[in-house]
């Protein structure tokens, strides 16, 4: 199959890629039901506890008993990565590159089996289930190149200029040692994959756990890692609670440094605590979106409508990057709220299994609550509800959705005064205003703490203009493929601005391996 597979080029996959799916989602199913436990110095390890875990889209699927880890085990964890770090730290940069791609190429050959269980775990459809599974093993094989190609950060520096010796100077780039990663339940794969790739590929150790409600993927990751071959304790996996594991890990003594993906108050909170005890560890925080896109009364609205749909309802909204303000020229409102219409009219929700729905349920019974307490607030505080605001599941008329977290997409013109518009609420809901004057638009966009992703549909000659004034991190002009969404490792850094990110550097991106090392002046002189 000559097709490459990304975020933006999913939407028209070859027909093979249909039926491989089909193959894997029955052999996947068929093994359904088993025990997964820990990764721990290079064998599984049993937890005191095991839940059983069932799909969103279908309440009677059983998934699996997945380990809840404790605080020992995380112990365990951070002295297998403890004791294995020398070793990986003096193991050639060509080596760990190796051992870095190698679990890319194992990865790529199972992803259709790996995207089935993120569609069972999740209930993401299986295009976006594909894609993400292919992005990580991108961001494997992107960091490896990405370490090499820096020759390891080694850099040699020019002698003193002292008469009568010789100083000779480099500038080396060091692993801090052990790394922990914590991951997000959205992409649980992808964001547990990346920032392990790199970490590895810099020389450190990881301990790496999985979001509460996704124990499965990371497991599934922590097997490609066993079958690449790389030493026992360089890379270990614990699913659980993020109060318990999370907490304990964060707190351990052998923690060097941390890469959160995740919500803001979790991501935080990790900072502060980063921040103090004996001396400061860094941090890396990815944290959460409001995201706003533009539309001026010179857009293509054909090409605003497909993006907009695309980035607000994509996985029910809950992408960091997902868009959930739309701020439209008055004078093009009405006829984009037409198109919007059409499109999510046409949105099949059901069974992300099934090849034809393209939204499948909200992660579990929180999300599904919010969605109706977001939908009620909107209409008893003076929006109107464009579009959407059911929730299909349980009581649902449809006997295909009674079992599931299915809701409607939602669209709604709301006051600017409504509390929504400050708040990141991670389902298929779309806040519009219609604006009149291009820069109220743009403070309006800029008013949020957070900075992640920011779109915007226009004229050519418009387009510096949104891109000198925005404050985020990932910005798309005029891309029908997603207004606000689709990073893609090597084609879009991805980070956020403000509140959404701790770093200002992004993921996949020129400067990112160099926040998992330290540098180190070297002097000698002869
Ligand atoms: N900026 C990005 O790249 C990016 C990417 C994906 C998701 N996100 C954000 O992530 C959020 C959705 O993911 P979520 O609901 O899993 O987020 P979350 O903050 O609830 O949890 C994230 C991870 O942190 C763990 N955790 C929770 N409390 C903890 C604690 N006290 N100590 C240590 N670990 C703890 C969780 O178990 C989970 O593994 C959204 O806000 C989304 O915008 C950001
Ligand atoms: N990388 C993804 C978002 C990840 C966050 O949830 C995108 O660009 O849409």
């Amino acid at each position: 199959m000559s097709f490459r597979l990304t975020y933006a080029t999913m939407y028209n996959p070859p027909e093979a890629m249909h039926e491989r799916f089909e193959e894997a989602m029955a052999r996947v199913e068929a093994a359904g039901g088993a025990r997964h436990p820990l990764f721990i110095d290079g064998a599984d390890r049993d937890a005191a506890q095991y839940v059983e875990r069932r799909a969103p889209f279908d309440s009677h699927l059983r998934l699996g008993y997945f380990a809840l880890a404790d605080a020992g085990d995380a112990h365990a964890a951070m002295e297998a990565a403890r004791a294995a770090y020398p070793a990986w730290r003096a193991t050639s940069v060509s080596e760990r590159a190796r051992l870095v791609r190698r679990v890319g190429e194992i990865m790529e050959a199972r992803v259709y089996d790996i995207a089935a269980a993120l569609t069972l775990e999740v209930g993401k459809n299986r295009m976006e289930a594909l894609g993400e599974t292919q992005e990580t093993v991108d961001f494997f094989r992107h960091y490896a190149d990405d370490f090499e190609s820096h020759a390891g950060y080694v850099n040699a520096l020019p002698d003193d200029p002292i008469d009568g010796a010789a100083s000779h100077n480099a500038s080396v780039m060091r692993p801090y040692g052990v790394w922990v990663v914590i991951a997000p339940f959205n992409f649980p794969l992808a964001l547990a994959g990346g920032p392990t790739a790199a970490a590895l590929v810099t020389g450190n150790t990881v301990v790496l756990k999985g979001a509460t409600d996704t124990p499965w993927a990371g497991r599934l990751l922590a097997d490609c890692i066993r079958d690449a071959g790389l030493p026992p304790g360089v890379f270990n996996y614990l699913s659980g609670a993020g109060r318990d594991v999370g907490e304990a890990l964060v707190r351990h003594p052998h923690t060097s440094g941390i890469t959160f993906t995740g919500s803001v108050p979790v991501g935080r909170q990790l900072m502060q605590q980063m921040g103090s005890g004996a001396y400061a560890r860094p941090c890396i925080a990815e944290m959460g979106g409001k995201n706003p896109c533009i539309v001026t009364e010179h857009a293509d609205l054909d090409r605003a409508a497909a993006g907009i749909v695309r980035s607000a309802y994509g996985m029910g909204g809950q992408k960091c990057s997902a868009l959930s303000r739309l701020y439209v020229h008055e004078r093009v409102a009405d006829a984009l709220i037409e198109r919007l219409q059409a499109q999510i009219a046409a949105i099949r929700v059901g069974d992300p299994r099934r090849r034809e729905n393209w939204l499948g349920p909200v992660v579990n019974a929180t999300a599904y609550a919010n969605y109706r307490q977001y939908a009620d607030a909107l209409r008893s505080s003076g929006a109107r509800v464009i579009s959407g605001g059911a929730q299909l599941g349980n009581h649902a008329a449809d006997p295909a959705l009674a079992n599931g977290y299915y809701v409607e997409p939602l669209l709604a013109e709301a006051p600017l005064s409504h509390p929504l518009w400050q708040q990141e609420m991670f389902v298929p809901i779309l806040m519009l205003h219609r604006y009149r004057d291009r820069d109220d638009a743009m403070r309006l966009a800029n008013d949020s703490p957070m900075g992640l992703t920011a779109g915007f549909f226009g004229s050519e000659s418009e387009v510096p203009w949104f891109h000198d004034n925005i404050e985020a991190g990932v910005t798309y002009a005029n891309r029908p493929q997603g207004a606000t969404t689709g990073a893609w490792p090597g084609y879009q850094p991805f980070g956020g601005w403000k509140g959404s990110g701790s770093t200002g550097k992004a993921i996949a991106s020129f400067y990112y391996l160099a926040q998992y090392l330290r540098e180190q002046s070297r002097t000698v002189v002869e």
